[in-house]
């Protein structure tokens, strides 16, 4: 099938390189000159594990990218892939879905062709019968041919191009049986259970599903924390309670909090859609109240291990807001370091991948190339993001004053480091 990918970030890429993979012909676009010329040239513009390799496969033949939006003339699909990032009073901010889904509707104008116009974005439930039809029906001067599908994606960074080939289900939402159809044909390989739903209940199903992965994240923080007041491991704890089926031993892992681009900006959308409708979301106010709390718990406990912190010489092992990426969208790391600044400390940090991103949010501190590098004279070390490669840590803290080394991941695997809340 030919197919247009409209947006060539996380999702979108890796959309459109799987597609590739799968045999479509896929062509991505993005007002982003630099990444076209990236994928173009076979190079990822994100680190995304195999992403390099469906690249080198399929770029320059059936995976293009272009900033114009012509190939959606010729495509019997187009999948919205923009960011929907969060406005100053958390709701999703859709102005990237308004401009895309104007730019195909023009393209679409006198096709005789059908054609399905897919949401793939997260959008608050309503956007793409209210916002993406009307945007696009108008630019294209009420074309009849055109189809609408809501088709939300469920990829964790880092394991995107696994996540998109081998989901746990497929879920398409249409108003009409002939759009969701041409959709579900391009799910026909992957034999996993597809979902069909009506538009805005596909829409939903992606808030509510992020939602109450971040609702078992605080929930293991609050558990953790009233277990470190009594001495008790909430790993162990956690380990038992996930062996319930019913509870799953998945997204239990206590710590610093969530990041990313997604939980935090997407339980924000819910809670403003809630409140724009006089419903009062306490259990997800609370889910980001204890995530807001997590990463300053840290600080304290290094407080209480080192007293004042001015002009101390603290190293915080990553940045990324999870391992096996360079992105640090939300990350715990920043609020953290934001912190330590305001307390006059001097910030060594190391990275694997996101050093460089970093470098953006706090040109001040101070980027080392190692672990190593960073522990020199530290007089305390921060462990931010769950990197495996800090599982092989332990000599190199000997490079500390003194060991102080306070977990917010559960990776290390020496003896001494305390947990955030273990
Ligand atoms: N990142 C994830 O893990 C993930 C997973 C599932 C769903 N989502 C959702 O998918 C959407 C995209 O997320 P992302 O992380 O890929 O975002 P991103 O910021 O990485 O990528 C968005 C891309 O859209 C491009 N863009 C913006 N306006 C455009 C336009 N008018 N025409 C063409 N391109 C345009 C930008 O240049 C950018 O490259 C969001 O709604 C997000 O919530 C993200
Ligand atoms: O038990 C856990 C699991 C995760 N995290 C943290 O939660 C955040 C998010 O992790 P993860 O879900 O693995 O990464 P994302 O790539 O943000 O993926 C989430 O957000 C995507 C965007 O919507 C969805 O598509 C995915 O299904 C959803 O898992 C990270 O900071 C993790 O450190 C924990 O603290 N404890």
């Amino acid at each position: 099938m030919k197919i247009s990918v409209v947006g060539g970030g996380y999702v979108g890429l890796i959309t459109g390189a799987c597609l590739a993979e799968k045999g479509h012909h896929v062509t991505i676009i993005d007002i982003d000159k630099e990444k076209i010329n990236a994928i173009n040239s076979a190079r990822p513009p994100i680190y995304e594990k195999g992403l390099e390799e469906l690249l080198a496969r399929h770029s320059g033949k059936n995976l293009l990218a272009s900033t114009g939006y012509e190939s959606v003339r010729d495509s019997e699909i187009s999948i919205i892939c923009v960011g929907t990032p969060m406005g100053e009073d958390g709701s999703a901010d859709l102005k990237y879905i308004v401009s895309a889904a104007e730019s195909i509707g023009r393209e679409l104008k006198n096709s005789g062709v059908y054609h399905v116009v897919t949401v793939k974005s997260t959008v608050p439930p309503g956007t793409t019968s209210g916002i993406v039809v009307p945007a696009v029906m108008s630019a294209s001067g009420n074309n009849p041919n055109i189809g609408f599908a809501m088709n939300p994606e469920f990829l964790r960074e880092g394991i995107a191009v696994d996540d998109f080939m081998n989901p746990d289900r497929v879920v398409i939402g249409s108003d009409d049986k002939k759009s969701g159809d041409l959709v579900e044909s391009l799910y026909s390989d992957f034999n996993i259970r597809i979902l069909r739903t009506g538009l805005v209940s596909a829409e939903m199903i992606k808030y509510a599903s992020n939602s109450f992965l971040a609702t078992k994240i605080s929930f293991s923080n609050e558990v953790g924390n009233i277990c470190k007041s009594f001495g008790i491991d909430v790993y162990e704890v956690m380990e038992g309670v996930g062996l319930d089926h019913r509870i799953s031993p998945y997204f239990l892992n206590a710590g610093c909090g969530f990041g990313g681009s997604c939980f935090p900006k997407d339980v924000s959308a819910l809670i403003h859609l809630a409140k724009s409708k006089g419903v009062d979301p306490v259990l997800l106010r609370s889910v980001l109240k204890v995530n807001e709390v997590q990463p300053l718990l840290i600080i304290e406990i290094l407080k209480k291990r080192l007293g004042d912190l001015n002009g101390k010489r603290i190293a915080v092992l990553g940045l990324a807001f999870k391992g096996d990426t360079d992105d640090i969208r939300d990350s715990r790391a920043v609020p953290a370091i934001e912190r330590l600044i305001m307390e006059g400390v001097d910030v060594h940090a190391f990275d694997p991948m996101a050093n460089e991103n970093m470098k953006a949010v706090f040109p001040e501190i101070t980027y080392h190339d190692s672990a190593a590098g960073a522990l020199e004279n530290a007089d305390g070390c921060l462990v931010m993001t769950e990197w495996p490669e800090f599982s092989r840590l332990d000599k190199e803290f000997d490079k500390m004053k003194k060991r102080v080394i306070i977990e917010g991941r559960r990776i290390l695997s020496i003896p001494d480091a305390e947990g955030i809340c273990w």
